[in-house]
């Protein structure tokens, strides 16, 4: 008989639950499966490699096709990261959300199972990839903005504050939709009524909250300016931090915005194909989201909603056929 691999409905509660008292156990997969599912981890299902350790795809014996995430030894991630990842998605379940189907953490592992996304990484559509993957028109890279920010939203509404948002933690499935994956540092707010959290400053160069660098402080205003980075990102094809590291694209693209010179910077494969006022409100959207102080910034439902009118001002107007 095939396992079953349904997910739980309760919550860990700490890091013993994952070793001794187990709510989970539905939620966990054997070792061997995971073998079996990966020819032994082979590196052919090799399909990256992060902080955490090696993503290997497979397929488990129910015929669900996985991306497992194995801790590597030396990571500086380790329980705490893992708990989190596996609290949060065990929690939180929204489209724009990667599913996460389980955990192995026998034999001293530590290895997380996700539903395959068949498009990897926002990334890797935009930018630096060597497998000359086709351009993703305009309409499409508002869609996946538009789903990304949806799942921010959700995870917000939640009290979820992600912390590392960045085009390689947005996958891309099969129909292209966007979805959000890599909570490991990402942080619940205790109560409703708190703004913020203090904390050890965690994330990556180039998207990080100045802000936040600089007080400690992080809100979910944290994840908007990240996102905005994820804006200009999809917008000039760009990565956040140049190859020279001198200026990041974050203050780039805001001075280019503020001399009235965006379209100067746009992605020469679909520039031409942009509506001015689409780019106008998807410029303007990026711009607040990369406001200096995080009070200026708009709320992630505010950002959802931007993109939802810049890609209608991105449609075909429909004119009545004058008879
Ligand atoms: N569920 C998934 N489906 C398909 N590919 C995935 C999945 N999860 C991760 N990947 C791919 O595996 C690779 C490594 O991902 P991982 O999240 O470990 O690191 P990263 O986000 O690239 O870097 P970092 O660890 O610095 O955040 C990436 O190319 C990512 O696209």
């Amino acid at each position: 008989m095939g396992t079953n691999y349904s997910k739980p409905t309760t919550s860990i509660n700490d890091a013993s639950n994952l070793s001794n008292r187990d709510p989970f156990e539905s939620f966990r997969v054997p070792f061997v499966d995971l073998q079996e599912a990966t020819n032994n981890f082979d590196d052919k299902f090799l399909i990256g490699v992060g902080i955490f350790g090696k993503v290997y795809r497979g397929v488990l014996r129910d015929g669900t096709k996985v991306a497992l995430k194995r801790r590597k030894p030396e990571s500086p991630q380790g329980i705490e990261e893992f708990r989190t990842e596996i609290e949060i998605l065990s929690h939180c379940s929204h489209p724009h959300l990667v599913s996460l189907i389980g955990y192995c953490d026998e034999r001293n592992e530590m290895i997380l199972i996700y539903d395959y996304m068949e498009n990897g990484n926002l990334s890797k559509h935009l930018y630096g990839s060597d497998l000359c993957l086709p351009t993703v028109s305009w309409e499409q890279r508002l869609e996946i903005c538009i789903g990304a920010a949806r799942g921010l939203d959700y995870l917000h509404n939640c009290a979820v504050i992600h912390g590392d948002v960045q085009s390689t933690n947005i996958l891309i499935d099969e129909n292209f939709v966007a979805k959000i994956t890599d909570f490991g540092i990402s942080k619940t707010r205790p109560e409703f009524d708190q703004t913020h959290l203090s904390t050890i400053v965690q994330g990556t160069l180039g998207y990080l909250d100045p802000e936040y660098f600089i007080k400690g402080r992080l809100t979910e205003k944290s994840d908007v300016y990240s996102f905005g980075v994820v804006l200009f990102e999809v917008l000039c094809a760009r990565p956040a931090i140049g190859r020279s590291h001198m200026i990041s694209l974050a203050e780039w693209a805001v001075e280019t915005q503020k001399m009235g010179q965006l379209e100067q910077i746009v992605d020469p494969s679909i520039v031409a194909k942009i509506r001015p006022e689409s780019l106008r409100m998807f410029g303007e959207t990026a711009v607040k989201c990369l406001a200096s102080s995080s009070e200026n910034r708009p709320s992630m439902g505010d950002v959802l909603w931007k993109l939802e009118y810049a890609l209608h001002l991105q449609e075909p107007i429909i004119q009545d056929n004058p008879e």
